[in-house]
């Protein structure tokens, strides 16, 4: 049969024959034939079939220029090695410029005795894999000889040296023979497999340690690496994490004992780590390790992280580099490599971006909803046609897809079919991956076991188990669907209208409606009220796809698209009138990369044109002011001149130069009036279009120049105006459209009608803010900023209640607040500052937000560096005794100085009023930042202060700490 098959598909040697062992030139295809003899009473390492869709397919190269100084693996055809009966490992054979590095083993050993190696073993993995590590492998043996996984020559009870190519201890070949053969990877740099002869298992160009423990732990140690028990790693100095083993396979790479000697053989660079499979995506925790494990089949390769040789910061191929080169990062192990080293390390990605020594093994489910987008560097590295190639084959190939197994609902785990059912369903779970979920089949809700619902799915779909009635840990006694709801359900129903009271179970139908159970009259419907929808929002319940919002998308109220994916914290933007906390909003969302829609755009370009007539408006009224006191001024100074009145001189002193031409005249009269009786937004935009020749006209009349160079004189006029005013013949035009600082800058009236809510990412710590990958989602967490008009929290905050899932407050104030007054509701005078604490205190004192943390952001510093010498802090009573010693100023140059020490004082006195405030209230801490709302620089920073409040309170608080940090948050602030 074998002869047979040689002439059918004659194989072609890899290695010249000079340089090859005798045995190689015998190739031989072997198959398995049925056990016929008398039972075996020891375990026989399980030989797997092979699945030919994992064996990764020769895929076209990138383009030439860039193949020409690239190191790419190279294939090796499928060769069967004889199992060696020689004593001592083979030597490797390198071309001949190749070098052998010296080996270093280190062996210590109090029970272990390290035997010569005699023949190859087969060893299972901790998975159960079944290996057959061919000849070359390293074999250890335990005091009874029995070989444990690694084999290595010349043993000693103490830890020595070993030095020079005889005691080479080769990487292996982990690859079994059943299990489709080996690829041998190698650099054509060292050698050249046609021309060398080198054999797959022959490049060991290495430097190991080897160790035996007391217990007979084995480690083997490159040097340099941090010493992990019963870890072996490899490591190649010119393909890092090179190695012979086949990765596509079904082999792993470690070798395991795990009862008495742990000995663990790793891929370079590679570090599984013991006993335990860490996935660092948090909502994956639901699986536990035993699960994982037990759960895995055989042929199943696990997402392992790669052990960091170089700094953090650098490629893990070349070393160079630091936390800002811009990097890729392999899904499986989270490797990164730079621009020059990607395509070495990854070569032609048949699963996309994974290690070469990757391929083949099971993505880490924390990259699962990065497959398939491309980084900005492959997109400058390859063709857009390869781009698209390997990021398919990442989506698509069958390796990188969710394993039914792993995914549990009702507490049964899927077959393929249910998991296809599931997501092939008009609304499937969004995001799905492995982890412990709950269905309730009837309504479509769907949510994570112990959690409350997180979607609403199509329901009556045949997957999974009998939904448990504790299934999301509800306590509130109600049950929905034989489901004990959560506290926060138990409010949606109770917004719905249910009457709760006398009634604990609930029959909820997917179209919304419900009836007790056991009767057959619907008491009502819970979707479709816009009272249930907020309060939905606001408490991150789903509602059904039909009910949500589906025109907007990254920004909206909180709605569906908020609760996708996992959300590390709430932060809550709050702040009185004008305070800034929109434009704060305005900036996250820039700063996060959420581009504002074209209806969002088109709503903000009729806003900024409306507000620049209404700015117009008010220079005219003031041009009217100003027109009438030069006149009244002009008169006076005649009727002291007494030059005799005439009818002549009268009509010539009715022009001053802030008198305009009739027909402007009465567009300002028609404004005037528009703006008077409220119409101004029922007027603009409709009208926009008519009167953008006015504008033109107005901005050139020398009338208006002059008022507008009084604008300081109007109180009315805010401060933003100018900008918008400088362009007001841009931003009449019926073509204009505002650029993202036109956004920013715009006065927004907030609507009552929603609750804006963004979602965005930040690096896990503040160290990392600086370097954080494309890829590495496992060290970025996604935040949601909640921003709410005080108006929304209606009388004495009532609706707080709502957000009291919140992490973190982050209350806006105006540092400018202080020289503002308005009318409140009662129509008393009152001082902006005072109105802020009014309702810093309302919100603090909240029975639902007690012991949460806030941040007090105090915006508008610019401002206030303006203001701070003509309007004296004191003009707030609050602020009675500020009374800084300044030095007295000497010339106009150090002027502005002066001021800016001066606005730094005031802020400081202020931050400390609200923190004193804030501790009378709560006996707290309050954190403060400085804010300039229009610096990108400034939000950013005021967001990762909230995070890293919220990371505080997550490690065990130590006083110490905490005084600390807070110590140095007030020295940054008052920088
Ligand atoms: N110069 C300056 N202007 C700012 C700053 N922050 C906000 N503004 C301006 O202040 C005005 C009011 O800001 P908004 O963000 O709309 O204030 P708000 O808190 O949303 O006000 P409401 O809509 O009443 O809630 C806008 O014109 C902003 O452009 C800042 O740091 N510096
Ligand atoms: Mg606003």
């Amino acid at each position: 049969m074998a002869q047979l098959l040689r002439k059918i598909f004659p194989v072609e040697h890899s290695v010249p024959k000079e340089e090859d062992d005798d045995d190689y030139g015998n190739i031989e295809y072997s198959f398995a034939v049925e056990y016929l003899g008398p039972p075996v009473t020891y375990d026989i390492p399980q030989a797997l079939p092979v699945d030919i869709e994992r064996i990764p397919i020769a895929a076209p190269a990138v383009s030439a220029s860039l193949l020409n100084n690239l190191s790419l693996p190279v294939i090796q055809p499928i060769v069967k090695s004889k199992p060696s009966t020689k004593k001592r490992p083979q030597e490797p054979k390198f071309c001949s410029e190749a070098t052998v590095s010296p080996i270093t083993t280190e062996v210590s050993s109090r029970n272990g005795v390290l035997h010569e190696p005699s023949d190859a073993i087969d060893s299972s993995d901790a998975f159960g894999n079944a290996k057959n590590n061919g000849d070359h492998l390293p074999e250890l043996c335990n005091e009874k000889g029995d070989p444990v996984g690694l084999r290595f020559c010349n043993c000693d009870d103490n830890l020595r040296e070993v030095c020079g190519s005889s005691h080479l201890v080769e990487s292996r070949n982990v690859c079994t023979e059943d299990a489709g053969g080996f690829q041998d990877y190698m650099s054509p740099n060292n050698c050249k497999p046609s021309e060398s002869g080198l054999s797959s298992h022959s490049v060991s160009s290495e430097i190991f340690s080897f160790k035996v423990d007391d217990c007979d732990n084995v480690t083997v140690d490159p040097p340099g690496h941090a010493k992990k028990p019963s870890i072996v790693t490899f490591r190649d100095p010119e393909f890092n994490y090179f190695s012979h083993e086949e990765s596509h396979n079904s082999a792993t790479e470690s070798i395991r004992e795990e009862d008495c000697h742990n000995v663990t053989v790793d891929p370079p660079g590679h570090v599984e780590r013991p006993s335990i499979v860490t996935f660092r995506d948090p909502e994956f925790r639901d699986l536990s390790h035993e699960e994982y494990h037990n759960s895995a089949t055989e042929s199943i390769n696990v997402a392992r992280e790669v052990e960091r040789i170089g700094k953090k910061g650098t490629c893990y191929r070349c070393l160079k580099g630091n936390r800002l080169t811009e990097k890729e990062i392999c899904i499986v192990c989270g490797a990164k490599y730079c621009f020059n080293c990607v395509l070495r390390a990854m070569g032609s990605m048949p699963e996309g971006r994974k290690c070469i020594t990757c391929i083949g093994k099971r993505i880490n489910e924390g990259n699962r909803r990065a497959l398939g987008k491309c980084s900005r560097m492959l997109k400058r590295l390859l063709t857009e046609m390869e781009v698209k190639q390997r990021m398919k084959s990442e989506r698509f190939c069958e390796v990188n897809q969710l394993p039914a197994e792993f995914v549990y609902v009702n507490d049964e785990p899927l077959s393929q079919g249910e998991l296809v059912l599931l997501q092939t369903c008009p609304n499937p779970p969004k995001k799905l991956k492995p982890g412990h979920y709950w269905y309730d089949e009837v309504s479509g809700f769907w949510g994570k076991v112990g959690e409350k619902p997180c979607q609403i799915i199509s329901s009556h779909l045949n997957v999974g188990g009998h939904m448990k009635k504790n299934a999301s840990n509800g306590d509130t006694n109600i049950l929905i669907n034989n489901r004990e709801i959560t506290k926060a359900e138990l409010r949606m129903l109770k917004a719905a209208g249910a009457q709760c009271e006398g009634t604990n179970s609930f029959w909820l139908n997917d179209d919304g409606s419900y009836q007790d159970e056991g009767m057959n009259n619907v008491k009502g419907r819970i979707w479709g009220k816009t009272r249930v929808n907020l309060v939905c929002a606001a408490l991150s319940l789903p509602i059904p796809p039909s009910s949500g919002n589906p025109g907007r998308k990254n920004v909206d109220d909180i709605s569906q698209n908020c609760l996708e994916q996992k959300i590390h914290g709430k932060l809550l933007l709050v702040g009185y009138r004008k305070s800034g906390s929109s434009t704060i909003f305005k900036q996250a969302r820039l700063l996060h990369s959420i581009p504002f829609t074209e209806d969002e755009r088109q709503n903000f370009k009729f806003m900024i044109q409306r507000n620049l007539y209404a700015y117009i408006g008010i220079l005219l009224e003031g041009r009217e002011k100003f027109e009438q006191e030069s006149l009244i001024e002009r008169r006076k100074r005649q009727s002291v001149n007494q030059c005799g009145p005439s009818d002549n001189m009268d009509q010539k002193d009715d022009n001053t130069i802030y008198s305009i031409g009739p027909k402007l005249k009465a567009f300002a009269d028609w404004l005037l009036k528009v703006m008077a009786s409220g119409n101004l937004e029922a007027v603009f935009p409709p009208a926009t279009r008519e009167y953008a020749p006015f504008v033109e006209k107005l901005w050139n009349d020398t009338a208006f120049q002059a008022t507008y160079n009084r604008r300081d004189e109007l109180e009315m006029l805010s401060r933003v105006a100018t900008y918008f005013l400088e362009r007001a013949v841009e931003i009449s035009r019926p073509d204009y459209e505002p650029s993202d600082m036109d956004i920013l800058h715009a006065e927004v009236t907030t609507s009552l009608k929603g609750i804006p809510c963004l979602e965005f990412e930040l690096p896990n710590s503040a160290e990392m803010d600086l370097g954080a990958t494309a890829l590495s989602h496992d060290s970025i967490t996604r935040y949601q900023l909640i921003r709410v008009h005080p108006r929304n929290l209606g009388e004495n905050c009532k609706w707080l209640e709502m957000f009291e899932d919140v992490d973190v407050v982050m209350f806006c104030v105006s540092l400018t607040d202080y020289s503002e007054f308005l009318e409140d509701s009662r129509g008393v005078t009152v001082n902006k500052m005072l109105a802020s604490k009014q309702l810093l205190e309302s919100i603090v004192t909240h029975p639902n937000f007690d012991g949460k943390d806030y941040l007090l952001i105090l915006n508008k510093f610019d401002l206030l560096t303006e203001i701070i010498e003509r309007v004296p802090l004191t003009q707030c009573e609050w602020f009675h005794d500020f009374n800084p010693v300044i030095n007295p100023i000497q010339d106009d140059s150090s002027r502005r100085y002066c001021n800016l020490s001066l606005a730094h004082r005031a802020f400081q006195y202020m931050a400390i009023k609200f923190k004193r405030f804030f501790h009378s209230l709560t006996g707290r801490k309050l954190y403060v930042s400085l804010v300039h709302g229009m610096k990108p620089d400034s939000v950013d920073y005021a967001l990762k202060f909230a995070r890293e409040i919220m990371v505080w309170n997550e490690v065990e608080p130590s006083y110490t700490m905490i005084e600390a940090s807070i110590t140095s948050i007030e020295q940054t602030t008052s920088s």
